[in-house]
């Protein structure tokens, strides 16, 4: 017969278990998302995106032109989401009002030759007015700062919420990945190894001299083994850890 302690810490297990586990029932959760510059060359391909993300219910597609058509094909994407497109800035305060996630890849795009910092004139006045509807519309919302320079449209968006009274430091990110897949397919032409095996910290900002790939400590290679005993499996990992630093830069 089961010791009652060891009943117990089963009983317990299950119960977490069954906690833990998500049913196909389950009610999902009502989430709004707002992606402002969404007829853009980021805002589309991320709209498509977002309406392939199940945690989605409302996706609201905001950008001065061109986001009825727009919305109009992301919507026939077979996913829960309803998608609404918003063209114009009085149409601004709808496509804010009550949303979770505020999505900006508003503004404009660097030609060649330009460096991140020749947006900023342009760019700021685009973020902080979109930043000022925020404050009022969606006061709460996680924002996601995509707009260029980064570094820059971050700070001026804090900067709108604090003089609002909104700022939550934990509400607004600046979100680039450019800067790490880029650090690994640099790095993996130059050392001559599969990319896919290729992973290289970055940090510091997204700008040139601020964009700090630690090639010291990058890992080039990591292996799996996996053994078996009559009824446990137990794994681990093997890394491999390069550190040569390769003639590599990010702009
Ligand atoms: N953080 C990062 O890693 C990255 C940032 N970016 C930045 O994202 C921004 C957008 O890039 P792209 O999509 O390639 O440019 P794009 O020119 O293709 O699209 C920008 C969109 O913003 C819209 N827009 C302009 N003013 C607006 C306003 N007041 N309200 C709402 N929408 C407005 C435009 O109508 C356009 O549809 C640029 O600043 C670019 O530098 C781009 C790639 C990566
Ligand atoms: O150029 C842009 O605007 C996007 C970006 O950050 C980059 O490509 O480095």
């Amino acid at each position: 017969m089961m010791r009652p302690s060891i009943l117990r810490s089963v009983q317990s297990a299950v119960s977490r278990s069954i906690t833990r586990r998500g049913y196909a029932t389950e009610p999902v959760p009502e989430r709004k998302v707002a992606i402002l510059g969404a007829a853009g060359g980021i805002g589309q391909p991320l709209s498509l995106l977002m309406k392939l993300n199940p945690l989605v219910s409302t996706l609201s597609l905001y950008d001065i032109a061109g986001t009825p058509g727009v919305a109009a094909d992301v919507s026939h994407i077979n996913s829960r989401s309803q998608v609404t497109g918003y063209a114009g800035e009085d149409e601004l305060g709808k496509a804010l009002e009550g949303a979770d996630v505020v999505i900006i890849p508003a503004g404009v795009p660097r030609k060649p030759g330009m460096t991140r910092d020749d947006l900023f004139n342009i760019n700021a006045g685009i973020v902080k007015s979109l930043a000022t509807a925020i404050s009022k519309y969606c006061p709460h919302a996680l924002v996601n700062m995509i707009s260029n320079p980064v570094n820059s449209t971050v700070p001026i968006a804090a900067e709108v919420f604090k003089k609002a009274g909104t700022y939550d430091e934990k509400r607004l990110f600046g979100v680039t990945t450019l800067d790490v897949v880029r650090a690994k397919t640099f790095y993996a032409g130059k050392a001559n190894v599969p990319v896919a095996e290729v992973n290289v910290p970055v940090i510091g900002g997204h700008a040139g001299v601020t964009i700090l790939p630690l090639f010291s400590q990058v890992i080039t290679c990591s292996l799996t083994w996996h053994f078996r005993t009559s009824n446990m499996y137990f794994g681990f990992q093997a890394l491999l850890v390069c550190g040569n630093p390769l003639n590599c830069s990010l702009v």
